[in-house]
């Protein structure tokens, strides 16, 4: 039974101590490590000796210094240790106290051993366990947690023996924070600590930190125990622990005492299962002294004075309490001992350990020293070649600055080398440019030389040549002469030869018809001759018969023929009549379309309800501030012989002026103009395709046709001229003479007749020749570009065509002038803004068309006073300016008495336009009521 106990008292020395390889790896792995650190056990308990405090962490030690420690000291060393040291040195010094002394020293046993004694009282057990128990791992529990009554059987639980389950997770998960604290169980085959004291079944499984194995190793615990808090948990565990064992006193406590004393762990009770023969063999402690009961002892309600309601102290009780914690003290003491032997053995094996160690320190430090001969060798072969590099280098650095200096004295050299090369080539380049410059000079003062001599020459030759072709020329243009003289001759000869012709053929085909007639009357008279000799009455009555009706028919024939000529007469005769009755001077008024312009703006024009004779505009002015501010607008009301919205054409016009045409094919000299300002519509209305001039003649000729089978025959003359800048022009004329050939107008007041000298007058044999003649005539005409039209006219051209007609049958003849003028276009050089040769164009233009003016109203004036004189006198007569201008002089025998005319005023409908438009419609509203003299036939017979 004692071995028994023996053997479960602490043993490091045997168990714990490791063999030496092992122990100098963990020396040195505890060299590393801070929490190794910590002072051994031994030192510390010496060191601590009389003093509960916690010392300060070591000063780390060498190889050397730690090769003698103990490898394996238990856990909380130093708290405990320190405990169990001031316990042993109270108990050797007779100081009182067992049960403190038994209690630390329990708790160092039972911390080294990482075991518990289960034999002892639940609240030593919870004592001893909170010794062997990590710091941190329940520390309220341990310390600060009063005792209950749940408290012992708490501990008793815990205490039990149970296998590891899944409630081991749950336990582990109870710790709290630290997890990494495990349940381990020591009958675990795995582990390698294996106590050699049998196992209390209730104290088989204790809580271990969650590491391996060896983390239950001492050394390691006492490490974990480094950290500053946990020390200070350590400390304040062994002051309680102090403080407790100092309470402890041989005095009863009451029951509320001790309930304030703590933790009941900490209460030394002595176990029921300390063996009663601890320490025979190696210690026997002297009995106890026996007390003598008490005579006054109470053993049920003795109270402690009479008059106190405390119960007195039982010291037979407390006696055999003090007998068994000395008994106990006893027993540990003697276990304290023999850890002493063993440690001593620990000690001295150490000890060859450490003398070894310190044999392989001697051999590392002499490793070192040689070690530390070859570096320094090293660094001083290291430091030569340094040295060498560093001259190396600055010989190369020499070496270079040689090299470049070399490579640029001879870049020198090359450039100038080549600079002189330059030099001395650019030399040379001058003196062959200089030299070639002078060879190209000379032979190019050669070549011109050679040149002007041969343009000399040839000049020479081209003089001579020029003259012989002039003295040619000259006698080819006399040649000319003479041939046209010839020709004119000739033509005059025809032309007598042609009335002869005519009148020959006429006689001639008198004289076939007079044949014919014989011819039919003798063949007449021949049947009546056969018809008398067939001898039948009858037939001689109806021969007569026959005779008398062919007589009466051609009576009747030559009445009716006669008949014919009078109503043409009289047709002539009305027509004309018609046309004095329409007035000699007509205007008619045409209003354009407008360009298509909508910027522009339209001026307002109203045309008067009218079914077919539209002779009514009104014009609607432009805008007026009168002096009190009002802005008002003028409606100009005018009437004409014909107005023409924009909306009709061309054809519309012409059915009212074909017969004033057909006035012309009987003898009468016609005259239409165009009057506006540019850009109106003139041109359009006379020379376009459709317009008056090819109208007329296309109606002309259709006409003559008619009239060949009444008898007429008629020739057509033409000639085109346009008055520019009062100059007149053949626009028919030849090639480059159009417009240099001067033309005088000449008038024979006889016959009033107008020519013009040198103008090309053609024969009008056919509709297509015509055409082609108003082609050449318009492209000829002058026009520029101005700011109310690109092509406006410059000048006034005037068509002149001459009919003659000639009745073969009555033998009357007739002679009519038709003159289509298109005059230049009105306008202001206000508006024109023209300059230079626009400007006398304009200038000329103005001057014309006013003298044109002047000359209507002159033949107005005339024949008022004219009719006025020949109620009074009965003859007329006044001046006419008609050689104000070359128009009116042109025109003089087409504005009179003796022609028929009509103007026609175009008018454009821009707004823009409104002032000159008014202007316009003023000038024909004055021509329009102008009366000049009864129309009289020219030429005829
Ligand atoms: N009745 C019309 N219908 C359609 N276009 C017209 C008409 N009248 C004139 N024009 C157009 O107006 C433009 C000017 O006309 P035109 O050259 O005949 O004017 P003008 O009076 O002869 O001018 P100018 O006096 O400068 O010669 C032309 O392009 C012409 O085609």
């Amino acid at each position: 039974m004692e071995s028994q106990f023996v053997s479960q008292l602490p043993q490091p020395a045997r168990h714990g101590l490791p063999s030496p390889q092992k122990h100098l790896s963990e020396l040195s792995s505890s060299a590393s490590n801070s929490r190794s650190a910590m002072p051994p056990p031994g030192f510390a308990s010496h060191k601590r000796q009389g003093s509960n405090l916690p010392e300060p962490a070591a000063k780390r030690k060498t190889l050397v210094e730690r090769a003698g420690e103990p490898p394996r000291i238990p856990p909380a060393a130093p708290r405990s240790n320190a405990a169990l040291s001031s316990a042993v040195m109270s108990t050797v010094h007779g100081r009182s106290n067992p049960s403190s002394f038994s209690q630390s020293y329990r708790s160092n046993s039972n911390q080294s051993r990482n075991t518990s004694n289960s034999t002892t009282s639940s609240s030593f057990s919870m004592s001893v366990g909170s010794g062997i128990r990590p710091s941190g791992l329940r520390p309220v529990s341990s310390l600060a947690r009063p005792k209950s009554s749940l408290a012992k059987e708490r501990g008793t639980r815990m205490a039990n023996p149970r296998p590891t389950t899944s409630m081991d997770t749950r336990a582990e998960n109870q710790e709290g924070p630290n997890n990494n604290k495990r349940m381990i169980d020591f009958s675990d085959p795995q582990l390698n600590f294996t106590p050699r004291a049998p196992m209390n079944p209730s104290r088989t499984a204790v809580y271990m930190p969650k590491r391996d194995a060896r983390n239950i190793s001492p050394m390691r615990c006492t490490g974990s125990s480094n950290h500053p808090q946990v020390l200070r948990r350590e400390n304040s565990r062994a002051f309680s622990l102090t403080a407790q064992m100092a309470e402890l006193s041989l005095f009863p406590e009451t029951p509320k005492s001790k309930a304030r004393s703590g933790s009941p762990s900490k209460v030394p009770r002595p176990s029921p299962r300390v063996p009663k023969a601890l320490g025979k063999s190696v210690f026997s402690p002297p009995p106890f002294p026996k007390s003598t009961p008490s005579p006054r002892k109470n053993k049920t309600g003795q109270k402690l004075t009479k008059y106190s309601d405390l119960e007195a102290w039982d010291p037979e009780e407390q006696y055999s309490n003090m007998e068994r914690m000395y008994e106990d003290v006893c027993k540990h003491y003697k276990q304290a001992m023999e850890d002493n032997v063993e440690a001593k053995e620990a000690n001295h094996a150490y000890k060859s350990t450490l003398a070894g160690l310190e044999q392989e320190r001697k051999e590392l430090t002499e490793n070192v020293i040689s070690l530390r001969c070859e570096l320094e060798t090293t660094k001083f072969r290291l430091e030569t070649a340094e040295r060498a590099k560093t001259e190396a280098q600055r010989d190369n650095e020499e070496e270079i600055e040689d090299v470049k200096r070399e490579h640029r004295i001879e870049c020198e050299n090359i450039r100038q080398a080549h600079r002189q090369d330059m030099e001395r080539l650019k030399s040379d380049h001058r003196d062959e440019l200089r030299e070639l410059k002078k060879r190209l000079e000379d032979e190019l003062e050669d070549e011109r030389t050679q040149r002007l001599q041969a343009i000399s020459q040839v000049s020479t030759q081209g003089a001579l040549e020029k003259q012989r072709h002039q003295m040619d020329l000259e006698a080819k243009e006399q040649e000319i002469r003479n041939i046209g003289s010839e020709i004119e001759r000739l033509k005059a000869d025809l032309a007598r030869e042609k009335t002869l012709n005519d009148d020959l053929r006429q006689n001639l085909s008198s004289a076939g018809a007079n044949a014919t007639t014989m011819e039919n009357a003798r063949q007449a008279l021949q049947a009546k001759i056969d018809y008398l000799e067939s001898d039948s009455k009858s037939q001689s009555e109806a021969y007569a018969m026959m005779e008398k009706r062919m007589n009466a028919a051609l009576e009747k024939a030559t009445e009716c023929e006669e008949k014919l000529r009078k109503e043409e007469m009289l047709r002539r005769k009305l027509h004309n009549q018609v046309q004095e009755l329409k007035g000699n001077i007509r205007v008619f008024c045409r209003v354009r379309p407008s360009n298509g312009d909508e910027a522009e703006g339209t001026a307002k024009f109203n045309f008067p309800e009218s079914d077919d004779d539209p002779k009514d505009i009104e014009v609607k002015g432009p805008e007026e501030t009168n002096s009190l501010g009002k802005v008002t607008t003028k409606t100009h009301q005018f009437s004409f012989d014909r107005v023409f919205a924009p909306s009709s054409n061309n054809a519309e016009i012409f059915e009212e002026i074909s017969q004033l045409i057909q006035s012309a094919l009987d003898g009468y000299n016609v005259c239409i103009f165009a009057y506006g300002q540019t850009g109106s519509g003139k041109t359009f209305t006379m020379s376009s395709e459709d317009g008056m001039i090819p109208q007329a003649l296309r109606q002309i000729y259709s006409t003559s046709k008619e009239l060949e089978g009444r008898g007429w025959s008629y020739t057509m003359e033409g000639s085109f001229v346009e008055v520019y800048n009062e100059e007149l022009r053949d626009l028919l004329g030849k090639d480059g003479e159009h417009n240099t050939k001067r033309h005088e107008i000449r008038h024979d007041m006889a016959t009033c007749e107008t020519t013009i000298t040198d103008v090309t007058t053609l024969a009008l044999d056919s509709q297509e020749q015509v055409e082609g003649i108003l082609a050449q005539a318009m492209s000829r005409r002058s026009v520029a570009a101005t700011k109310a039209n690109e092509r406006s006219s410059r000048s006034h051209s005037v068509f002149i065509l001459k009919l003659t007609g000639h009745n073969s049958i009555t033998g009357k003849r007739c002679k009519g002038t038709l003159n289509l003028v298109d005059l230049a276009g009105s306008e202001r050089l206000t508006h024109s803004q023209v300059e230079g040769a626009r400007l006398k164009e304009t200038q000329n233009i103005n001057k014309s068309l006013s003298c044109l003016g002047d000359v209507i109203g002159a033949l107005g004036q005339q024949q008022q006073s004219q009719q006025q004189r020949e109620q009074q006198t009965g003859s007329g007569g006044g001046h006419i300016p008609y050689r104000n201008s070359k128009l009116t002089y042109l025109l003089q025998f087409s504005l009179g008495g003796n022609s028929k005319t009509l103007m026609f005023v175009m008018v454009a409908p821009e707004k823009k336009c409104l002032s000159e438009t008014i202007t316009s419609l003023k000038f024909a509203d004055k021509v329009s009521r102008t009366r000049i003299g009864v129309a009289r036939k020219t030429g005829g017979r």
